[in-house]
C-alpha cells in the first residue's frame, strides 16, 4: 500500500495509508532498505512510501520509499551525515524577524543554497513586521529581492499577510522552517487553529516525554487537502557535499564577477585584483554577504583540513 510519512524518530514513522487515511506506526523492514545510505534519516515527513499492514492494529512495516521531487537537507556534525528536515514540497518558507529575536540573514544565505541543492523553491517570511525594521534589515531584504527571492511580510499582531498567506498555501504541501522565537508556531496557528498543539502532542507522544520537537511534523488543514510541515526550530544550518573552491557558484551575484578576478580559480578572499571583493568595496556587493560567504568559506576549508 501507499502512504504518507507524517512525522518519524528513532526509525519509528506514522504513515498514513493514502486510500483509506488510516495512520500506522511503521518500523523498517529487515535491517536495511535500499534507501540512499548517506542520510542520516532514511524517511522524512513528506515522503512516499509503500508498506504493509502488521497483524496487530494500526502497525505496518515499511517496504521502500518513492523517489522524492526535492528535498530541504542539511549537514548533521554529530552523526556526520546528511539529515533530511522535510520533502516534497511545493515551497519551504524560512521564517525570520526584524530585531527580536535579531534578523538572521546569514541563515537565509544558508537556506537558499541547500534549498536549490535539494530542488526546492523557497520564499521567506519577515514575521513581526509591525516591529520597526532596522534600515540594515530593508537593505539585506532588498538585496535578496534584487537576486530574485520572494520576500513577504506578516504580523501575527497586526493580521498583515496572513490571510493572502493562508488563501495562497492553503491545500497544498508546504514546509515553514525558522529559528526559535521568530513566531514560527504564532503564525502556524493563526493559519491552522491548534496547531502547535498538534506538534506538541506529536513530539511529547513520540519523544516519551522528553519534550524534543527534533523531528518535523505534517499538519493537516482544516477544510483542504495538504499539509504545513512544521520543521523543528533550526539552530544552524550546515552545508554539505560543496567544496570551497566551488562556493562562489552558489553566490549568483558573486559568480557573475569572477572573470573579472585577475586569478584564475579565485576564492575572493585573499587574492590580488579581486572583482568580488572590489565590488564589496564599491557596494555593488552586500558588505554583509560577503561575510556571510566569508564564513562559510572558512568553516568549509575547516572541515576540508580535518578529513
Ligand atoms: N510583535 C510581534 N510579536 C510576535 C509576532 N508573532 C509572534 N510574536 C511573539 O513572539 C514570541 C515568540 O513566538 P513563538 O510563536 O513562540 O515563536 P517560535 O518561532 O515558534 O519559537 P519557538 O516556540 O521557540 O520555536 C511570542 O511572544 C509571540 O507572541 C508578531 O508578528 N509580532
Ligand atoms: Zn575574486
Amino acid at each position: 500500500m501507499k502512504g504518507l510519512v507524517l512525522w518519524g524518530i528513532n526509525n519509528i514513522f506514522s504513515v498514513k495509508g493514502e486510500e483509506d487515511g488510516r495512520i500506522r506506526e511503521c518500523r523498517i523492514k529487515g535491517k536495511k532498505m535500499d534507501f540512499e545510505t548517506r542520510f542520516y534519516n532514511p524517511l522524512s515527513a513528506g515522503d512516499w512510501v509503500e508498506f504493509e499492514d502488521n497483524a496487530e492494529e494500526n502497525k505496518g512495516m515499511l517496504l521502500s520509499r518513492y523517489d522524492r521531487t526535492n528535498y530541504f537537507a542539511r549537514w548533521n556534525k554529530k552523526g556526520r551525515a546528511l539529515q533530511t528536515l522535510a520533502v516534497n514540497m511545493e515551497t519551504l518558507f524560512c521564517i525570520v524577524s526584524p530585531e527580536s529575536p535579531p534578523f538572521r540573514p546569514r541563515f537565509i544565505d544558508r537556506a537558499l543554497i541547500l534549498a536549490e541543492q535539494g530542488h526546492l523553491d523557497v520564499a521567506v517570511i519577515l514575521n513581526k513586521s509591525d516591529q520597526e525594521i532596522p534600515e540594515w534589515v530593508a537593505q539585506r531584504l532588498e538585496n535578496f529581492k534584487s537576486l530574485g527571492l520572494d520576500v513577504r511580510y506578516t504580523s501575527c499582531e497586526t493580521g498583515e499577510g496572513v490571510d493572502s498567506l493562508r488563501e495562497e498555501i492553503k491545500g497544498k504541501i508546504v514546509g515553514f522552517a525558522g529559528q526559535s522565537g521568530v513566531g514560527k508556531s504564532t503564525l502556524l496557528n493563526l493559519l491552522i487553529p491548534g496547531a502547535s498543539q498538534k506538534t506538541a502532542e506529536v513530539s511529547e507522544k513520540m519523544s516519551r516525554g522528553k519534550h524534543t520537537t527534533n523531528f518535523a511534523v505534517m499538519i493537516p488543514y482544516d477544510n483542504a487537502p495538504g499539509y504545513i510541515i512544521d520543521t523543528p526550530g533550526i539552530r544552524d544550518l550546515l552545508l554539505w557535499g560543496i567544496e570551497s573552491a566551488d562556493l562562489s557558484h552558489w553566490f549568483p551575484d558573486f559568480n557573475c564577477l569572477e572573470e573579472e578576478c585577475s586569478f584564475a580559480g579565485c576564492r575572493h578572499m585573499h587574492e590580488p585584483k579581486c572583482a568580488v571583493k572590489k565590488a564589496v568595496n564599491e557596494g555593488i556587493i552586500n558588505a554583509d554577504r560577503y561575510e556571510s560567504y566569508m564564513r562559510m568559506m572558512k568553516e568549509l576549508i575547516e572541515n576540508e583540513q580535518k578529513y
